[in-house]
């Protein structure tokens, strides 16, 4: 809904829909009539539109998407006419945020006027669509092209002062001052100036001439950020028209590129993204406890073991949460690096006004390197970041549980061990959880946070909490090997391994993975991160080609099949970019550059074994990678690890870069049909048998195809339980 009222001639139309004023069909009703008494009531010379509560509207009512009651009248673009074509001066004021149909109706205004740290922008690209209320075609006319391409195709917030320094908000309030009052007067003064030229769609684009070079910069950016994202590439298209066509054309063309982008599964990716990241926040342990009833500690100090490269990162998290920070390295040596990293990352974080130098004095004062154990004695929380070996990390909670005092929580940044294993060495296993971080952990946006079966309410509830601090997209899941973002992933990379075998090369699958959308191939990631990782993690379980003994043969390990290529590239020294070669070879940058020598290792162990390399397709080499993931993502469901399938989507999306406009790798199988994807599945797993277990139909998935074919993915968990909690269902 929306008040009105009318103060000193001035009518007041304040959007009433919390929590965000989100511009839903009822609001966008009330609007319009409100606009029109305002219109036709004499008394009234001037007209303020604003939010009441925590924001301006911050766009159109992304609930309403994909349903009948978006289209019903009037819509936003209704609403923007009628503001523009007003006789009387109509004045946007804005706090909080102005964003998507939000700014599009400030920008049908003659005015705007901001509160300091409100933010305005376009970022209906995030929803794999466009700014459909004409904001293609305003926005450039008022901040030229240039920023109109940048601010649209990449759908960032901005703030008040870089609108207000590109002519987009005509006055900028100071904290403290009041959007209203303001607004009125702002108002008041405007009457009976000319509104001719405040009308956008009256006025020219400032740098229409230079719009194909325009169009060929941001284009080539977008191609490169948004790779495979279909919404920046017609967003472009779409504001080109404002250059090249007259208003009413170049809104015809906004017309035809949101139905163009609306009827794409990538919207509906995008939407279901938006909702999905919201959704793990909601956490629950089904007949134990949820985020609403259980009550986290409080935090204010923070341990963390080690400060190799995760530790630090780390560390960085919990002190932009504000904590106060303890380091615990022995190693001299790799203490003084550690805190020079974390010192330095705090100086370029200032430097790039990430934080302001109160904040960056803070983040050193709460940073406290210490050298022994006891000097844990007082945090509420520790975080160990040590190598993954479950002996070193049983020896650390030991010493945790004897220093630390009893309420604190042990939390370990395993990224595979079992943390029940962890807390049997700890009394206070209840008090005892996974964290796991991705590297770099101050960068990656994801925290995959693990219950252990002794995992008290409140214990889980502080985890969650701190990652929330952290700003983390922080999904809770279940105990077993690799939790589920690194058992899944596992399946990934052995058939990327397999594939070579069988007749790829690295490239030519790293190729398949860019067309999909990914910003970076397999083997790229792997040369990325260094291919000593995996060698080490795979040495730590006794798999690599040099442990076995003699007479194993290559390709098994136990019954299972196994590739050892990626062991003889580790020991070749091919560490991956640090070293300069890898699974490609790097001369002088970090373009890869496909090597003859690799290519000679990978043919030299198929002549070996007698393998004769065939051509694998683009459509194969995809569903090889993908497929055996999505399967154990349904096995991961039925087993309660993951509580819903949004929850591995935001772990793939936050964790792994899965590109966003495919929703992740579970909402990817609803896309194709899950039928389709079982079908491949039961294929393959007739051709690989037992030595593949993991294309071994999941029975989740086989149930849910033969009982309900592609049913809703809200639906999955909800339709498998209930079969599933009946007596004699076999599943
Ligand atoms: C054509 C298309 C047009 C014209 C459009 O306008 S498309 C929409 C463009 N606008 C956006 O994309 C903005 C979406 N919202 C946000 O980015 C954020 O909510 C925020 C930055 C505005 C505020 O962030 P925060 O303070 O963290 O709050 P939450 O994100 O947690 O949101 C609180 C609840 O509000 C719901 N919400 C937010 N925006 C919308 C919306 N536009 N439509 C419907 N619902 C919205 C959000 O889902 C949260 O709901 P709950 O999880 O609490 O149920």
């Amino acid at each position: 809904m929306a008040k009105y009222s009318v103060e000193n001639e001035v009518a007041v139309i304040a959007v009433d829909n919390p929590p965000m004023n989100a511009l839903s069909h009822h609001v966008r009703k009330s609007l319009l009539k409100y606009l029109k008494e305002a219109e036709s009531d004499e008394k009234v010379t001037s007209i303020v539109l604003c939010g009441d509560g925590r924001t301006f509207p911050v766009g159109a009512d992304i609930k309403e998407f994909h349903k009948s009651v978006s289209k019903l009248g009037p819509t936003i673009l209704d609403i923007v006419d009628a503001l523009e074509k007003s006789k009387k001066p109509t004045i946007a004021a804005i706090h909080g945020n102005a964003l998507g149909g939000g700014l599009e109706i400030a920008l049908g205004c003659h005015y705007r006027i901001a509160m300091t740290n409100s933010k305005v922008g376009l970022p209906e690209v995030k929803l794999g669509i466009l700014p459909g209320a004409g904001g293609t075609q305003r926005l450039p006319r008022v901040i030229g092209l240039d920023n109109a391409m940048q601010w649209i195709a990449y759908g960032g917030h901005h703030s008040a002062g870089i609108g207000a320094s590109l002519g987009l908000i005509d006055r900028v309030v100071p904290q403290g001052g009041n959007i209203r009052e303001h607004a009125i007067l702002f108002a008041k003064a405007a009457v009976g100036k000319s509104l001719g030229q405040r009308r956008l769609s009256n006025i020219s684009v400032p740098d229409a001439a230079k719009v194909e070079s325009l169009m060929a910069k941001h284009l080539k950016e977008v191609s490169k950020k948004s790779r495979g994202a279909l919404a920046p590439i017609v967003c472009l298209q779409v504001i080109k028209s404002s250059a090249l066509l007259s208003y009413q054309e170049g809104l015809e063309s906004e017309r035809q590129g949101m139905f163009t982008l609306l009827a794409s599964s990538q919207s509906r990716a995008q939407i279901y993204s938006f909702f999905a990241e919201r959704q793990v926040s909601k956490w629950s342990v089904p007949g134990v406890t949820n985020y609403q009833n259980a009550v986290p500690m409080k935090v204010k100090a923070v341990g963390v073991v080690g400060l190799g490269t995760m530790g630090r990162g780390i560390a960085i998290c919990c002190l932009r949460a504000g904590k106060i920070t303890y380091v615990l390295e022995m190693n001299t040596k790799a203490q003084t690096a550690g805190v020079k990293y974390i010192r330095g990352y705090i100086e370029t974080m200032r430097k790039r006004k990430q934080i302001n130098d109160q904040q960056s004095s803070m983040m050193n004062n709460a940073l406290i390197p210490v050298d022994n154990y006891n000097g844990l004695k007082n945090v509420d929380l520790v975080i160990e970041a040590v190598f993954e070996s479950m002996k070193i990390k049983k020896e650390i909670f030991k010493k945790l549980e004897k220093v630390c005092k009893p309420s604190a929580i042990l939390a370990s940044n395993t990224s595979t061990l079992n943390i029940d294993e962890m807390a049997s060495v700890t009394k206070r296993p209840q008090k005892v959880a996974g964290m796991h971080f991705f590297a770099p952990a101050h960068i990656m946006m994801l925290l995959e946070n693990i219950r252990g079966e002794k995992s008290s309410p409140e214990t889980i509830a502080t985890i969650m909490d701190l990652g929330k601090q952290m700003r983390k997209t922080t999904v809770l899941v279940g105990n077993c090997h690799g939790f589920v973002g690194n058992r899944m992933f596992a399946y990934y990379t052995a058939e990327s391994s397999f594939l070579l075998e069988e007749g790829a090369y690295p490239k030519q699958v790293d190729d398949v993975l860019l067309d999909y959308g990914f910003a970076m191939g397999r083997f790229q990631v792997g040369d990325l991160s260094g291919t000593d990782i995996g060698y080490k993690i795979r040495r730590e379980r006794g798999l690599t080609h040099k442990q076995q003994p003699a007479g194993t043969p290559e390709r098994k390990r136990g019954d299972r099949r196994y590739s050892p290529l990626d062991d003889f590239l580790y020991e070749k020294g091919r560490y991956g970019l640090k070293a300069r070669k890898g699974w490609y070879k790097y001369e002088g940058s970090r373009t890869p550059i496909p090597d003859p020598e690799v290519r000679k290792m990978i043919d030299d162990f198929r002549k070996r074994h007698n393998i004769n390399p065939r051509h694998i397709s683009p459509e194969e080499t995809l569903q090889r990678m993908i497929f055996p993931l999505v399967n154990e993502g349904f096995n991961v469901l039925d087993e309660g690890i993951a509580a819903n399938p949004w929850d591995i989507d935001m772990i793939f999306q936050h964790g792994y870069a899965w590109p966003r406009h495919t929703g992740g790798p579970m909402y990817y199988a609803y896309t194709i049909g899950l039928p389709q994807v079982l079908k491949v599945i039961e294929e393959r797993w007739k051709l690989a048998g037992a030595s593949e277990p993991h294309w071994k139909p999941s029975k989740m998935l086989t149930w849910l195809v033969e009982h309900h074919g592609n049913p809703d993915i809200n639906d999955w968990i909800k339709l498998y339980k209930e079969r599933k909690s009946q007596p004699n269902s076999n599943l």
